[in-house]
């Protein structure tokens, strides 16, 4: 196997997204996962930018002992001096410094002549080289660059000590055949190119970032440049999660490896997304949240039958439990059944026939089906456990921002009777479930509340969610009315009720298999 180095850019090209701007706190805490991840070389920053960006590269060059740290810098002597200054105590410091080598750079942005441009990109390697035991110099728009004028500038560049040459895509603008062959066209070519390692840094303008990134390993490329969750310029950089799972899925293809640990992932890409603010679509691959889900009938009756059927990751790969399967309008009779079985329900056939027709029915109205759904839908299509509940019969608080809250509520039980109680609390919310509490038989944890109106208007209505642990069980609950308490405390109930329902179907089902059984023994 080929080894693969990985070099990480997020925290400086992914870093150059529109609207992302992030903190020293958050650079460091993101260098860390990346080492944990696994990554080779980690582009902390670009130390000339900024004294914000300088004290971060400077601080994770000399805390990151597991990989290389660098830091981009232009052919210029103040960013290569900010760039010592920042990388000078790290483990293994190195450079990248670049120039841009395609004719429209060179005639308009930096107004220089190839002949010019050849003396400040061999200048600043050979004073780079100073310093640095490692300097890493790009050809920035090297793909729309002439590959002759190419040879010539790599040539120098080497000759003057650069030990990485990379090739970007910086406009997004190779397909993946072209740029193998530039890659084949400059080994064939250069005449020492044997001194270096390639590399490839590919931006996803047309969507083919990673597919360009696949192809330059295939034409002798040993370091990959891009981001974790596609982060960067524009449409972004190669996804570094996609090309670690590319490459070790199809080990047989490629024949290369890398030195992360994929187990991290999933963590990885979480981490990246929320310091970043920059969400990950679901349907993205390897880390978006439905890479692992099934929805429709046929796929999740395979993946029952044979998880290989349909799936070619496995999410214990990326540092997930399990795929998911979710219920909703496309699913069928075998994964419903299996949810059954997985939530310990045990259903006559008639019984289950009628529960999947409930639950097709509900999902014209919703997209997807939970276990807390199914149990509503058991609730409302089974009468021999619906009595047993607990009701709000009324509810009175006194409020008013000099006095203690005080809830006084009626409830019926079970059992029919009708409880009154009160209970004090911070707030009123907290006072109502205090004196629900009291009439309750056992202590309610309550685990997450979430109110939001069904409309925009004044007449708009509550809706409570929360999520409660009871009898050792846990269920969420809703309720639905024009006043906030009141919606809380029937959210509250019917979660309670739901683990009660549970509970005595439960019973209900185990009773009818022991007499079962004793008929049989008869
Ligand atoms: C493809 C890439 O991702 S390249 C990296 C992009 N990243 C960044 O730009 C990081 C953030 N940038 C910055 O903070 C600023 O642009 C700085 C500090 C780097 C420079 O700021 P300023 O000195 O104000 O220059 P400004 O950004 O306006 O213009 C860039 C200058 O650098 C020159 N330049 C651009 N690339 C290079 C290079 N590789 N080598 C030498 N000079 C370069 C430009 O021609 C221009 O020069 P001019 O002022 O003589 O016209
Ligand atoms: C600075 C270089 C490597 C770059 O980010 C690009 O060309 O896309
Ligand atoms: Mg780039």
């Amino acid at each position: 196997m080929r080894k693969i180095d990985i070099f990480d850019t997020t925290l400086r090209d992914g870093e150059q997204s529109a609207g992302v701007n992030l903190h020293f706190n958050e650079k460091v805490e993101i260098a860390y996962q990346l080492e944990r991840y696994g990554v080779n070389v980690l582009e902390a920053g670009y130390p000339a930018s900024s004294e914000g960006d300088f004290r971060a590269v400077q601080y994770i060059a000399r805390t990151i002992k597991g990989c290389s740290v660098t830091g981009l810098a232009r052919s210029v002597q103040s960013d290569i001096d900010a760039a010592w200054e920042a990388l000078k105590d790290g483990v293994d410091p190195r450079l990248h410094v670049f120039i841009a080598t395609s004719p429209i750079h060179m005639q308009y942005k930096l107004k220089m002549s190839e002949e010019e441009l050849i003396e400040t990109a061999v200048s600043a390697v050979k004073y780079a080289k100073r310093f640095f035991p490692k300097v890493q110099w790009s050809a920035e728009d090297a793909t729309r660059s002439d590959w002759d004028f190419l040879v010539e500038i790599i040539t120098k560049v080497i000759d003057a000590g650069a030990c990485v040459i990379n090739l970007p895509d910086t406009v997004g603008y190779m397909h993946p055949e072209e740029y193998g062959s530039l890659f084949r066209y400059i080994r064939e070519h250069v005449p020492n190119i044997d001194r270096v390692k390639l590399s490839a840094h590919c931006h996803d303008d047309l969507g083919m970032a990673v597919a360009n990134s696949l192809a330059a390993i295939e034409n002798g490329v040993e370091q990959i440049e891009g981001t974790i969750n596609g982060i960067g310029e524009r449409a972004g950089n190669a996804a570094l999660e996609e090309i670690g799972v590319a490459l070790y899925t199809r080990r047989d293809h490629y024949q290369a490896e890398t030195s992360l640990d994929l187990s991290q992932t999933i963590r990885t890409s979480q981490l990246v997304s929320k310091l970043t603010g920059m969400p990950v679509p679901p349907n993205k691959a390897v880390v978006g949240a439905n890479a692992f889900a099934h929805e429709s009938g046929i796929h999740q009756d395979g993946v029952l039958k044979n998880k290989l059927t349909y799936e070619i990751i496995e999410p214990e790969l990326v540092g997930l439990s399990s795929n998911r399967m979710v219920l909703g309008k496309h699913s069928g009779r075998h994964a419903f059944r299996e949810k059954c079985k997985e939530m310990g329900l045990q259903l006559s056939e008639e019984a289950f026939q009628n529960l999947f027709k409930a639950f097709k029915d509900l999902t014209a109205k919703k997209k997807e089906v939970t276990e807390d759904d199914i149990l509503t839908l058991l609730m409302n299509t089974n009468v021999q456990a619906k009595e047993e509940r607990y009701e709000l019969q009324f509810l009175q608080v006194a409020y008013g921002s000099t006095v203690v809250p005080t809830t006084t509520v009626g409830i019926k039980l079970p059992s029919g009777e009708v409880v009154q109680e009160s209970a004090t609390g911070k707030g009123s919310v907290e006072s109502l479930y205090n004196a629900i509490q009291r009439v309750l038989d056992s202590e309610v944890k309550l685990l997450d509340y979430r109110i939001q109106s069904t409309t925009s208007g004044i007449d708009s209505l509550a809706e409570v969610y929360v999520k409660v642990n009871y009898h050792g069980q846990t269920s969420s609950g809703r309720g639905i009315e024009h006043d906030v308490l009141e919606a809380s405390a029937k959210a509250y109930l019917d979660a309670v009720n739901r683990i009660l329902f549970k509970e005595q179907y439960m019973q209900v089902q185990n009773k009818q298999s022991e007499e079962i059984k004793g008929v049989k023994a008869l």
